[in-house]
């Protein structure tokens, strides 16, 4: 069972849900000004914890250092998130900072413009041209919150243009200003913010990868939203959510039962690698190792099967007749051994395109399957998605965007909105589809999508596509008779797979990930949390 805290960190919200929870909390009584004070007393503590915890990151993460009591320029929109920077400013200024307001609007929303008299009765000193605002060393964004729902023009264009070039720390309330609340795009121009303090609920757009650019470091500033009212919003609809640690953990085939054996553990079968891609096949099984399946077995090009059994000596290698080319000609399976007998196939990376009819046998087999690299390059040379639906098991496609794109060239620009662009192609091919990118999005048939927060870009590199690709498999083949979701596994591994490369990084910086190493911190991410 997780925790009201972990629900909450999972739900990821449109700028439309969010309204719809916030009215509801409305509706039952909670004062619009008592919940601005609520949510804006939480920002400005965060706040007050980073000029202290700025310093001690320096060594660790090599953030700029702030004063204990830093000069804070606020920026204030003629929104309610104009209105939380507002309560920011007063309450920054009662605790002894030296603040500034910026603000270029003349019409204000009711609660913005009694916030602003206040603070101007008190002292704090309010500008309408950003010249004006004196040299500070941290901006907090007030200027658009979910309510942005237009490109940004000039002036206030130019103005973000400006302070992004000033090069200062910006704290941006909610999300930056400029960003869509749901694809993430920027409209027009938006703030390029060294944190974002989101509230309440994940915003969606926060999550999409053409905002990560904007979004620098992002926390959840939870204001106890009732559990009910999101449950409410959100009860009907394809849910959105964030992989977290908890949920990740929470599906690894662990512990094993006492009694078991390695057959019951998942046989994984492995089709890759030819001739030309030889290290393509090392790679994947090395995935498939870390993932702990009880039994491997790899099927390459008969001319690669002793350099398989050399690195993976616990796996059952098999040699399969070749092409001239030197990708598999046919898939030689020992005797008494047909596709039936694995608990799960994983089946594309370095099979070149010549494997075609390997890719055909494995689709028309009964077994979850995992299809990568050029499984998927010769599943959309074959134009068979639609025969994907009458599949008797589950298919999981693992594309990047190019391969994306190939196969599913009707779903929307998967570059303008990568979460409607996954759910799309999963209904439409009835497959579970993992579309990788520095905020992997892994889509059901029915609508649901999980998304992997956390990446590093050490991870672009090749082979690395490859470890997921077994990892996955072998997972897959574990849990293949029991009740978990297929969409929920394959979250674990892109999350597993995740975390691997961000240890590895943190230890190694991020060009010391090459793929194998990657496969050999799967294991480090585990131990002791599970
Ligand atoms: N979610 C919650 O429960 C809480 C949210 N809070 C904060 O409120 C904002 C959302 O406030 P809202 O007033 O709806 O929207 P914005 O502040 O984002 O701004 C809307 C404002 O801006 C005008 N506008 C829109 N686009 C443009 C444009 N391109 N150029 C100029 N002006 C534009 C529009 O007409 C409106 O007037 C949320 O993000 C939180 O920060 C609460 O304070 C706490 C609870
Ligand atoms: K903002």
């Amino acid at each position: 069972m997780l925790t009201k805290k972990e629900s909450i960190s999972q739900v990821i919200v449109t700028a439309a849900q969010m309204r719809e929870i916030e009215g509801r909390i409305f509706a039952a009584g909670m004062p619009v000004p008592a919940l601005m004070e609520k949510v804006a007393g939480l920002i400005a503590s965060r706040i007050q914890d980073f000029s202290s915890n700025f310093e001690q990151g320096r060594q660790r993460e090599q953030v700029r250092i702030l004063p204990p009591f830093p000069c804070v320029g606020i920026l204030v929109g003629p929104g309610h998130n104009g209105g939380d920077a507002l309560v920011v400013a007063r309450e920054l200024h009662f605790r002894g900072y030296a603040v500034w307001v910026y603000l270029p609007f003349d019409k204000l929303k009711e609660l913005t413009s009694q916030h602003l008299q206040y603070a101007q009765s008190i002292g704090i000193p309010c500008y309408g041209e950003i010249e004006q605002l004196p040299d500070c060393d941290v901006l907090v964004d007030g200027l658009f919150g979910f309510g942005l729902e237009r490109t940004i023009t000039d002036p206030i264009a130019s103005v973000i243009n400006q302070l992004n070039e000033w090069n200062k720390p910006i704290i941006s309330i909610d999300l930056p200003s400029g960003l869509h609340t749901d694809t993430g795009e920027v409209l027009g121009t938006a703030i390029r913010a060294t944190y974002t303090l989101c509230l309440g609920l994940w915003k969606q757009g926060l999550l999409q990868d053409q905002a990560l650019d904007y979004v620098g470091k992002a926390e959840l500033i939870d204001f106890d939203i009732p559990w009910a009212d999101v449950q409410a919003v959100l009860e009907d609809v394809p849910k959105v959510k964030r992989i977290t640690p908890a949920t990740a953990l929470s599906t690894l085939p662990l512990p094993r039962p006492p009694v078991t054996h390695k057959y019951k553990e998942g046989h994984l079968l492995l089709i890759c690698g030819s001739r030309r891609y030889a290290g393509g096949a090392i790679l994947t099984a090395l995935g498939a190792r870390g993932s702990g399946v009880g039994m491997l077995s790899i099927a390459v090009p008969e001319s690669l099967k002793q350099l398989l059994v050399s690195h993976l000596p616990e796996a059952l290698v098999i040699g399969c007749p070749e092409t001239e080319s030197g990708a598999i000609a046919q898939l030689q399976l020992p005797e008494k051994t047909e596709l039936s007998s694995f608990s799960a196939i994983a089946c594309g990376p370095g099979l070149t395109k010549d494997a075609t009819s390997i890719v055909e046998e494995v689709l028309a087999s009964d077994r979850p399957l995992v299809l990568d690299a050029d499984g998927l390059n010769i599943l959309a040379q074959l134009g068979t998605i639609p025969t994907l639906q009458q599949r008797p098991a589950v298919t999981v496609l693992t594309p990047h965007t190019g391969e994306f794109q190939r196969l599913f060239p009707d779903v929307a620009d998967a570059k303008h909105d990568r979460v409607k662009a996954v759910q799309e192609a999963a209904t439409q091919s009835g497959a579970v589809v993992l579309l990788k990118g520095a905020r992997t999005a892994i889509a059901n048939p029915q609508g649901s999508v999980w998304i992997n927060p956390e990446s590093t870009p050490a991870l672009a590199r090749g082979g690395s596509g490859d470890v997921l690709t077994g990892l996955l498999g072998g997972l897959l083949a574990q849990v293949a008779n029991k009740e978990i979701p297929v969409e929920d596994i394959v979250a674990t591994a892109a999350w597993w797979h995740g975390q691997a490369g961000i240890l590895a990084a943190s230890e190694r910086t991020e060009l010391g990930v090459d793929a194998f190493t990657l496969s050999q911190y799967l294991l480090k991410v585990i131990v002791g949390r599970s």
